[in-house]
């Protein structure tokens, strides 16, 4: 589903060459799900944007759905992101002049998958049904970050990137979200990619692995 082979990423900074990953190699076959954790500022979003082609590896090889994500142009990259790929971030992202349905369907909409039962079935799971007209900005912080899972899984994505999805939700809340992802996981049968600074968000994944000086270590979460 996803493979990273021998990345190398570095930022250049004013204070000069900032090596991020360093001969960072991971594999996440279809329907598995992974943690990925590590310090503040190891690497982890660096390495969650190049699985998502939103940068470029500086070398190595990334394979998105079977496809070399490095060699495309950015328009096909968008594209493969369109069919391959729902993302969720610690905010939330919503589109605030769309309405809770219209958030909902606008990923399945621009990647021409849109289907309104499925959309139906996934407001009721995410606790949103009755609220379909509303504005993101009447909605809690933890029915905001249902939605954006909801809509990264409205068309089907066989990968799921989140980072620090819980990261801005009180501890309660968190934990009711995380399990929520996890069972719409479960569901769509999608693999799932969870970078984390949390272990209680690792624990119930089937592996977790840990940046650290630019190197990827295998971790207990
Ligand atoms: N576009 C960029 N230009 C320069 N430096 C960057 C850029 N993006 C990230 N960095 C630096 O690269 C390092 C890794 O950043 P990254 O955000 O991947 O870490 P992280 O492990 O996700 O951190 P956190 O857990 O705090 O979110 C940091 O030192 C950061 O300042």
């Amino acid at each position: 589903m996803l493979e990273l082979r021998q990345v190398h990423k570095t930022f250049v900074t004013p204070q000069g060459p900032l090596k991020v990953l360093e001969d960072v190699s991971l594999r996440l076959a279809a329907g598995q799900s992974l943690a990925l954790m590590g310090e503040s500022g190891s690497g982890k979003s660096t390495l969650l944007h190049l699985a998502a082609g939103l940068d470029l590896p500086d070398q190595g090889v990334i394979t998105l759905g079977g496809q070399n994500v490095e060699s495309l142009p950015e328009p096909t990259r968008a594209k493969l992101r369109r069919e391959q790929l729902g993302l969720v971030f610690q905010q939330f992202h919503l589109v605030p002049s769309l309405t809770v349905i219209d958030n909902l369907r606008l990923q399945a909409r621009l990647a021409h998958r849109d289907d309104a039962d499925w959309a139906d079935h996934l407001i009721e799971r995410l606790g949103l049904s009755g609220m379909e007209k509303r504005y993101p900005e009447q909605l809690s912080g933890g029915q905001q970050q249902r939605l954006a899972i909801g809509r990264a899984l409205a068309p089907r994505p066989p990968l799921l990137l989140a980072d620090e999805p819980t990261g801005n939700l009180d501890e309660t809340t968190a934990a009711e979200v995380l399990e929520l992802l996890l069972s719409l996981v479960r569901e769509t049968q999608c693999a799932l990619l969870i970078v984390t600074h949390s272990p209680q968000v690792a624990a119930p994944l089937d592996r977790c692995l840990c940046l650290s000086h630019g190197r990827l270590l295998d971790a207990a979460p």
